[in-house]
């Protein structure tokens, strides 16, 4: 499959701030990529030197095979973009904002009318097409937002953290618009610090830190780059020594972490042990309140590879 974004050796300084540090990043046709990463990691910087509203001092950055510039129209026509900060028109209703944002690209009224008929539908905006933005709830607005940026039907769309703090419903919308608009043939480039977003949505994660990759994968690759691959959780009844020391006697064993009468054991490798576990406690008639295991997650992931949480 061909790469519909290149970027090598990209490099943004902002003063003495390195936004982004040798970043390289390939897109290919047809997947949902997820950029994640902590705030001020560089994603928005990122998104905003690929559509050339900013500029950078080195690297290079190819779009459909061309040298993406400020002036390269006939590759932004193929782009949509929805930033984070809401930007529709105040005296607008939501069909006269589509329309507008539309309109810049799409000349045939008849045509226009279709595709605005299909981006409400697809944000689920059909009870609201007469209502203006300042009626509307804060994910209502979100997905106008979206709507204005994707009704043109764009090839390439980049959402820039579209649901900060927007409500479940909202959420839940915006996440199935995304993926409806990937399975009608869209490439899209998704940031995000919400981790469970990319793991629902996206084919293949890059992860950042201070402005560079520091993984790349799909989920399952990324979980597999690191040591842990079990994580179990036990409510004791009471304080239990001999279960700590037999805990610690287990190669497999990573760390247990202890929290009042909770122990949470952390385990390498790509066993399950919560049946081995059970057994233990049996054996050694220790009386627990709950047991559960989970697989790792990405803030495991990114807690390993660099020492921090995903989310402060
Ligand atoms: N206009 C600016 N002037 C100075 N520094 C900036 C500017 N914009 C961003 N930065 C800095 O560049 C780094 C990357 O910021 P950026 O906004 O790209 O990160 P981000 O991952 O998008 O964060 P967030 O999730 O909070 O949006 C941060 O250290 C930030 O403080």
């Amino acid at each position: 499959m061909k790469n519909v974004i290149e970027i090598n050796h990209l490099t943004k300084c902002y003063g003495d701030v390195k936004a982004l540090d040798d970043f390289h990043l390939e897109v290919k046709e047809g997947e949902i990529l997820g950029l994640l990463g902590p705030n001020g990691s560089g994603k928005s910087t990122c998104i905003h030197t690929i559509l050339s509203l900013l500029s950078f001092d080195e690297g290079d950055i190819r779009i459909f095979n061309q040298e993406m510039s400020p002036s390269a129209y006939s590759i932004k026509a193929k782009i949509g973009v929805v930033f984070q900060d809401v930007a529709v028109f105040d005296e607008l209703n939501v069909v006269e904002n589509i329309d507008y944002f539309c309109g810049l690209y799409i000349k045939d009224k008849k045509i226009r009318q279709q595709y605005i008929k299909e981006a409400i539908e697809l944000v689920g905006l059909e009870e609201f097409k007469k209502f203006k933005p300042k009626q509307l709830s804060g994910g209502l607005l979100r997905r106008l937002n979206i709507a204005c940026g994707i009704a043109h039907k764009p090839s390439l769309i980049f959402l820039d953290e579209p649901t900060v703090a927007v409500d479940p419903q909202s959420r839940n919308h915006i996440l199935e618009g995304i993926k409806k608009l990937n399975e009608q043939g869209a490439t899209i480039v998704y940031t995000t610090h919400y981790m469970e977003e990319v793991e629902q949505l996206c084919h293949e994660i890059v992860i950042m830190d201070k402005g560079r990759v520091i993984a790349r994968g799909t989920n399952d690759e990324l979980k597999n780059k690191i040591s842990l691959g079990e994580k179990i959780t036990i409510v004791l009844n009471q304080k239990e020594e001999e279960l700590i020391s037999l805990l610690k006697a287990d190669q497999q064993v990573i760390s247990i972490q202890k929290e009042n009468l909770t122990l949470h054991i952390a385990y390498q490798g790509k066993g399950n042990h919560l049946a081995d576990l059970i057994d233990v406690l049996r054996e050694s008639n220790i009386q627990y309140q709950t047991l559960f295991s989970e697989r790792p997650t990405l803030n495991d992931v990114f807690l390993e590879l660099t020492g921090k949480q995903l989310r402060d």
